[in-house]
């Protein structure tokens, strides 16, 4: 069988308390294990303006290539349009996301990620490393989802496996077409991108959901983190709460718009691209009205394939020690934040 994702995380098991989600459709206050302290920048109005908005970028615009590589300079995120994935593949896997959220928590429970597991049911995989529970349940699909639908659904799983997988086949696509962009922009040569649109990358998706919260100010749907991936496309229901963080700006939000997937690069891009594109740091906010939901395509080299910054010319300065993707996801599974630092040579 082919090395996943899975591989890589059976080696950093987590408690069993660290996966199971809270029953939130028994809840009608917010308990203290999820209320977190206020913090100064979330003060900061920066529902303002265009000019604190990451830019929307129009993938058929015979500038896109460009346009890419400013938005991940300075935003190491953007939004696309015209991306070419039918609009039916998308509002399919959100309906088979909502159906699955909406069962009662026995049910969903029935899939919960064992604690050397990575896909199924649960809380998100960050969760160990902050002290107040988030507002949040998950179901990751690394490889087929099959085996985790069968155990919620023993014969009406078909239709949920047959949508995911169709998702993940297209967002392969995609994400094939913006990598060979991106190494373009960075001036990558053929042999060092010989992976790009093999099956030997890596890949997972990610259904989030975001119930309505009695208390959303005091709440956290999604706690500040950087994406372990090369780049994550990510569709968003039609309800805001998704921020990034901008120097000199705070947070700010992504608001979802119709049609537009939500572009973001993520540490691997940064280490290979010498800390040239930013690994954009987000969190997402709830609310007391609308339950959120959110689909993320997570895509990277192989488990074996080495980070290390491209070199460009003699000159160069790595400023990252090479290490495997494997590796990566073992440093990051001990140090959630410091990840990068633990690897820098500066
Ligand atoms: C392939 C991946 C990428 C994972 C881990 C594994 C499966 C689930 C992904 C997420 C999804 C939610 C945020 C995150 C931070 C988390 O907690 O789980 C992501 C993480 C990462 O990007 O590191
Ligand atoms: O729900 C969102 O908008 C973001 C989800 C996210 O950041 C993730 O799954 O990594
Ligand atoms: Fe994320």
């Amino acid at each position: 069988m082919a090395t996943t994702l899975s591989e890589a995380y059976r080696d950093h098991p987590l408690h069993l308390h660290q996966i199971i989600p809270l029953d939130f459709s028994s809840i009608r206050t917010l308990p203290d294990s999820h209320a977190w302290p206020h913090t100064e920048e979330d003060d900061d109005d920066n529902d303002h303006g265009a000019g604190s908005c990451i830019p929307i970028i129009d993938l058929m615009d015979p500038n896109a290539m460009e346009l890419i590589g400013l938005a991940c300079e300075k935003w190491g995120a953007f939004q696309l349009k015209n991306h070419g994935i039918p609009l039916t593949v998308i509002e399919e896997v959100e309906i088979e996301a909502k159906r699955l959220f909406a069962l009662p928590a026995d049910r969903k429970l029935k899939a919960l990620r064992s604690a050397v597991g990575a896909t199924g049911y649960g809380r998100a995989r960050i969760s160990p490393f902050f002290p107040k529970h988030m507002w949040h349940e998950g179901f990751t699909i690394v490889g087929s989802p099959c085996d985790d639908a069968k155990k919620i659904w023993p014969n009406d799983h078909p239709r949920f496996c047959e949508k995911m997988e169709n998702y993940q086949k297209q967002m392969k696509v995609l994400a094939e077409k913006l990598t060979h962009m991106i190494f373009k922009i960075l001036g990558i040569k053929e042999e060092e991108k010989k992976w790009v649109g093999s099956t030997k990358h890596s890949e997972a998706i990610q259904l989030n959901s975001y119930p309505c919260c009695p208390e959303p100010n005091r709440a956290m749907g999604l706690a500040p983190h950087t994406d372990t991936s090369l780049l994550t496309i990510l569709h968003q229901s039609q309800t805001s709460g998704l921020q990034i963080l901008k120097e000199g700006a705070g947070w700010v939000p992504v608001h979802p718009h119709p049609n537009t997937l939500v572009v973001n690069t993520g540490d691997i891009l940064h280490i290979l691209s010498n800390s040239r594109f930013r690994c954009a740091l987000h969190r997402v906010m709830v609310n007391s009205a609308r339950q959120r939901y959110s689909v993320a395509y997570f895509y990277s080299p192989p488990l074996d394939y080495v980070v290390s910054p491209f070199v460009l010319d003699d000159s160069f300065l790595p400023r990252f020690r090479p290490l495997s993707v494997k590796d990566y996801i073992g440093v990051k599974a001990k140090n959630l934040r410091g990840a990068l630092s633990l690897i820098s040579t500066i």
